[in-house]
């Protein structure tokens, strides 16, 4: 009997709800372990608290002696709540979190004095001996340490006993170490870059900013059963397994009744969510066996981003009490649905007006339809780094198939907006005479109701679908940092708007045409330009695949192929201009994409073969050698007429050993083809030989093992089943 298998399934089955202490109702806990304004007014002096204000305001700098005051009324905020410790929290670029603690606590060298401690300069800037994060090269090239630098914008946090700050990571020649740098610095180029084109519809603006409401789909196994399989132990996913008899097919999780125990942790987790001020909302069961989703009320972009990084984070720790594990992977089970982190987008005016929704009146349309077409002219000229943005070797698995998009990037607009696009195509050149103003006033403009058709779930297959108020960035995976797509995104929108600026101020200054007159003509000819872009059918369909060839749309279906966007002149030419990234630190990301890339494959290409070689091959020998018994003992009893007896036996045994053969001779392939890469010295070729040469024995060997699975007696299968992974809570 396979001991551990069963053992896990046992103890799965004997597990009971674990109880989740009650807090107080979400309203009076929300923020409670937060550095936020109540607390702020509470232990600041209102020097300090105005400076921490101005700063989040409007990026003014902290002084040292300011800085000092904060620490300190931050200090007893945290002591008074029982911390010992604090660090600098940061996203260094291997897209987790990172952390390093330093006690309050301190002594004066002979051991007297102890005291907590706590200065302007231990909040303003560390210098963690973080060397080992990736850096593609850039502290080597410039032999530069990296520190991590205060994130004001967004508010220190309670986890546990340790107060975490935000906070940048960057080397000391400036260069972004992390993702939330680049972010923070296209947060800043699209505020500036929409501020202006607002200003054509309100003078008064003075700030926009871009929000963002991610949606974070997960699976969440039992520990017990997760740990029983080294595939998702090692990778976060399962490189194989027979698919389960019963999967998604009948549709009964999606929405359905939530399992207590889950419902348990789920409570547990917005628990502590609520402390932290994740301000979370939405809770059900995804389509997939075991696949839950959980999601937030929209956040301005930068907190959103550290929110879902720290959600992460907490998620697992949570699920730890509960003896669950989360699996955040793209596509943990082939065969049913994969997570997503569907990013949903849009910008927001300190005159509180949401860019990105109709409004009551035709000038408010306008401004409307301004944000929405700038928006989908940027995603059709970027449209190959937005599918960069969102490229990781996970993500590759889950692209296209079950509900998630295609990996061509298209948007959808649905089709009251379509119709309104295409009325406005037909404005005229130039200047419009009262009667066409008149007319675009209330057939065009006027006439987009306010509330549009909620498109949210119309379209899955879109990959960047409008949903009424927003944008839903739906190909971001669910394991991904949102910080790199947000960044590409804000920084193309910025970068349009820009363009845009210039090109109406053009027209009103040359060609003396009144304002709405330049705004609707350079909209007019964005329509007929993007046209390409648009798409309402099913992405999924052969002829999208080949319409999107015909319109010239990438189709990048691996990694390796879509990164390449990342270093195009196009993209460097982009990220420089709005100050995001240098080249510098545009190339470091690359190779530092490529590499990850690489040693994803590469751990998944080891376990595979050692649980193939290690647990498959010697499973089915031992049921092998069953049969073998069993037809000697035939042909012991029964004498000649044994073949026909113990004929079945008899293919079975032929049948098993080439599998055996199947999975030993692809192992082998695989290895050399390891082998083979691991000696290429460019760190693009080495991807490629990963993705094209070494990923592709994954699928041949997986067939053989999972053939092996139906043949082989389940009492000596050593590994935990689809069946038992997706159907035992
Ligand atoms: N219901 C849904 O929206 C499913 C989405 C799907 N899980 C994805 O991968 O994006």
């Amino acid at each position: 009997m396979s001991t551990f298998r069963f053992q896990s399934i046992k103890e799965t089955a004997n597990r009971r709800t674990v109880e989740v202490k009650e807090l107080d109702k979400k309203s009076v806990i929300f923020g409670s372990n937060v550095f936020n304004d109540k607390a702020m007014r509470q232990f600041l002096t209102p020097e300090a608290y105005k400076a921490v204000q101005s700063a989040v305001q409007h990026g003014t700098k902290i002084d040292r002696k300011l800085a000092d005051y904060i620490a300190m009324g931050m200090k007893e905020w945290a002591l008074s709540k029982g911390v010992t410790h604090y660090t600098h929290w940061f996203q260094p670029l291997t897209g987790a979190t990172a952390e390093k603690h330093d006690a309050f606590f301190e002594t004066s060298f002979d051991g007297s004095d102890p005291v907590e401690k706590f200065g302007g300069s231990q909040l303003v800037q560390q210098e963690p001996d973080a060397s080992s994060f990736p850096n593609g090269g850039i502290r080597n090239t410039f032999e530069a340490r990296g520190y991590t630098a205060w994130d004001p914008t967004s508010p220190a946090f309670i986890f546990g006993t340790t107060l975490c700050i935000p906070t940048v990571f960057v080397s000391y020649t400036g260069e972004a170490l992390d993702n939330k740098a680049p972010l923070l610095r296209a947060l800043s180029a699209i505020d500036e870059a929409a501020t202006e084109v607002a200003k054509y519809f309100d003078k008064n603006v003075k700030k926009v900013t871009p929000t963002l409401g991610w949606e974070q789909e997960y699976f969440l196994i039992d520990s017990a059963l997760a740990a029983s399989r080294p595939d998702i132990t090692l990778t976060g996913r399962t490189l194989l397994g027979h698919a389960s008899a019963k999967g998604q097919q009948l549709e009964d999780h999606y929405f359905g009744s939530i399992p207590t125990r889950v419902l348990n942790y789920m409570r547990d987790l917005e628990n502590e969510c609520m402390l932290l001020g994740i301000p979370v909302k939405t809770r059900h069961n995804e389509v997939a066996p075991n696949q839950f989703e959980l999601a937030p009320i929209f956040e301005e972009t930068n907190l959103a981003v550290d929110h879902n990084s720290l959600l992460m984070d907490v998620m697992q720790k949570v699920a730890e009490r509960h003896f669950f594990k989360v699996l955040f992977h793209e596509k943990p089970f082939k065969g049913v649905n994969g997570s997503g982190k569907h990013n949903n987008w849009s910008m927001a005016t300190d005159t509180g007006i949401n860019l990105l929704a109709p409004g009551k009146t035709p000038m408010s349309n306008l401004q409307f339809l301004t944000f929405f077409i700038n928006t989908i002219k940027a995603v059709y000229t970027y449209e190959e780094l937005m599918r960069a943005s969102i490229a990781s070797a996970s993500n590759d698995h889950r692209l296209g198939a079950n509900e998630a998009p295609p990996a061509i990037i298209s948007v959808f607009i649905g089709q009251q907006l379509t119709k309104v696009l295409e009325n406005l195509q037909k404005v005229t050149d130039g200047k419009l005479s009262p009667e066409e103003k008149t007319d675009l006033k209330l057939n065009v403009v006027g006439k987009i109701p306010d509330v549009l058709l909620d498109n949210t779930d119309r379209n899955r297959t879109s990959p960047f679908a409008f949903t009424g108020n927003k944008f839903e960035f739906r190909a971001v995976g669910s394991s991904a940092n949102c910080a790199v797509s947000m960044t590409t995104l804000n920084s193309i929108v910025a970068k349009q708007l820009k363009d845009f600026k210039n090109e109406v101020d053009a027209l009103i200054e040359k060609k003396g045409l009144k304002k709405d007159e330049a705004i609707f003509n350079v909209l007019r000819e964005y329509i007929k330009q993007t046209k390409a872009i648009l798409f309402e059918g099913d992405g999924y369909s052969d002829d999208w695949q080949k319409e999107a060839a015909k319109r010239k749309l990438s189709n990048f279906k691996t990694t390796p192929e879509a990164l390449k966007a990342k270093v195009s002149k196009k993209a460097m030419d982009l990220f420089e201009e709005l100050g995001v990234m240098n080249h510098v630190e545009v190339e470091a990301r690359y190779e530092i994409e490529l590499e990850e890339y690489t040693k994803k494959i590469q751990i998944e290409g080891r376990v595979l073969g050692d649980i193939a070689r290690n647990h498959v091959i010697p499973t089915a020998i031992r049921y092998q050698n069953t049969l073998i018994e069993n037809v000697k003992g035939l042909k012991e009893i029964f004498g000649k007429d044994f073949e026909k007896i113990a004929k079945e036996q008899i293919i079975l045994i032929k049948e098993i050993s080439g599998h055996i053969e199947g999975i030993n001779s692809n192992v082998d392939a695989m290895t050399e083809e390891r082998k083979k890469a691991n000696n290429l010295t460019s760190a693009e070729k080495m991807a490629a030989a990963y993705c094209d040469k070494v990923k592709p024995y994954f699928d041949v060997i997986r067939e053989h093992c999972d053939k092996l699975e139906l043949l082989v007696d389940d009492e000596i299968w050593t590994l935990t089943k689809y069946r038992e992974l997706l159907f035992t809570r």
